[in-house]
C-alpha cells in the first residue's frame, strides 16, 4: 500500500482589510493571509475521519477575528500570533505556516479633506496610443491600475429593487476601484504646438485622485463623473476622457458569532465578481472618439 507523505491544509489568500478609525484620520492594513496546518492528519486522508481537522473555514474566521481583536501591527506580528494560536490550541496540529502578503497604501493628500483616502503603492501603468494618417494626429493617453480606496464617505442607497434584489442599503461603505482612464488630446494638427505630455499626464492623475478623495460618493457612477469632470475642467488640452472603474467590493465581516462587534473595521476584500462602471466625459460640443469597448 502506498504511504501518505507530507501534507498540509488550510485556507489560502484570505483577503482582510482592517481600518483603524482615529477620528477623521483612518489607517488601513490590507493583507492576503494563507494558513497551512500540518500534524496528525493521517486519518482524514486514510479513513476519512475528520476528528483532528479544524476546518479551513475556521482558519479564515480566525484571521478576521484576530484582525479585530488584536489589530494588525505588522504582517510578522500578525502571522506569529496566528501561528501560535493554531499550534498551542490543538494537540493534533504540530506546525502552522502562515504566509502573508501586505499591499501598501499611501494617503491621497488633498487640502481640506478628511484623511480616509488611499492610493495603492506602485502598480499603475501609463499608456498612450497615437494614430496618424499622414495628415491628422490623434493621441489617446491614460493610465491603468491606479488603485484607490475611500474608507468612508461612500453610500449606495435608493436603488431599484426587484424580486431578485437582496443588496442592503449602505450608508457607510468602503469605495475602492482600479482606475482605468483614457483621455484624448484636442491636438491633431502638427502646425499647432503639442501639449506638454508629461505635465498633462501628471495633472490628469492628480485631478483623478483629488476628485476621488473629495467626492462624498452616492454611487461609483457619481464619483466617476466627478473624476472625469475634474480632468476636463482643469486640462484645456484634453477634450474627452473615458473611465472604466471596477467596483472592488469590500464586505463587512460578521464577527458577532465570535462575540465581537464590527464597527466598520474588518472587511473581506472580494476580487470577483465586481461591478464595472464605465462612462465617457466630454468637453461641451466635442464628438466622442474614444472607443467604448
Ligand atoms: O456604486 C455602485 N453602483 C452600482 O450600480 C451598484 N450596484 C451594486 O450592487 N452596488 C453598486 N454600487
Amino acid at each position: 500500500m502506498p504511504t501518505l507523505g507530507q501534507n498540509q491544509y488550510g485556507k489560502a489568500e484570505t483577503r482582510v482589510v482592517r481600518i483603524v478609525r482615529d477620528g477623521p484620520v483612518h489607517h488601513i492594513k490590507d493583507l492576503s493571509v494563507s494558513v497551512a496546518l500540518s500534524g496528525d492528519m493521517d486519518e482524514v486522508h486514510l479513513s476519512g475521519s475528520n476528528a483532528n481537522v479544524l476546518p479551513t473555514d475556521t482558519t479564515k474566521n480566525t484571521v478576521f477575528a484576530f484582525a479585530k481583536r488584536h489589530g494588525i501591527a505588522s504582517p510578522e506580528q500578525f502571522a506569529i500570533r496566528l501561528a501560535r494560536h493554531f499550534v498551542t490550541g490543538r494537540a493534533a496540529i504540530h506546525t502552522a505556516r502562515i504566509r502573508i502578503e501586505e499591499y501598501g497604501w499611501d494617503r491621497i493628500e488633498t487640502p481640506g479633506t478628511a484623511r480616509h483616502s488611499f492610493v495603492r503603492r506602485g502598480q499603475e501603468t501609463r499608456t498612450t496610443q497615437v494614430v496618424h494618417d499622414g495628415e491628422r494626429w490623434e493621441v489617446v493617453s491614460g493610465l491603468t491600475d491606479l488603485t484607490v480606496l475611500n474608507s468612508t464617505d461612500s453610500e449606495f442607497r435608493g436603488f431599484v429593487r426587484d424580486e431578485y434584489t437582496t443588496l442592503p442599503e449602505a450608508r457607510d461603505r468602503i469605495l475602492a476601484t482600479d482606475v482605468h482612464a483614457r483621455w484624448r488630446y484636442g491636438w491633431s494638427d502638427e502646425r499647432e504646438p503639442a501639449p506638454d505630455w508629461d505635465r498633462a499626464y501628471a495633472g490628469a492623475r492628480r485631478d483623478l485622485l483629488a476628485a476621488f478623495a473629495e467626492t462624498y460618493s452616492l454611487s461609483l457612477q457619481q464619483t466617476l463623473y466627478r473624476m472625469g469632470e475634474r480632468v476636463i475642467e482643469n486640462a484645456p488640452v484634453i477634450d474627452e476622457i473615458r473611465l472604466s472603474l471596477p467596483n472592488k467590493h469590500h464586505f463587512l465581516v460578521d464577527l458577532e458569532p465570535f462575540g465581537l462587534e464590527n464597527d466598520n473595521e474588518v472587511y473581506f476584500a472580494a476580487d470577483r465578481p465586481y461591478g464595472l462602471i464605465e462612462a465617457t466625459v466630454l468637453r461641451d460640443g466635442v464628438p466622442p472618439r474614444i472607443a467604448t469597448d
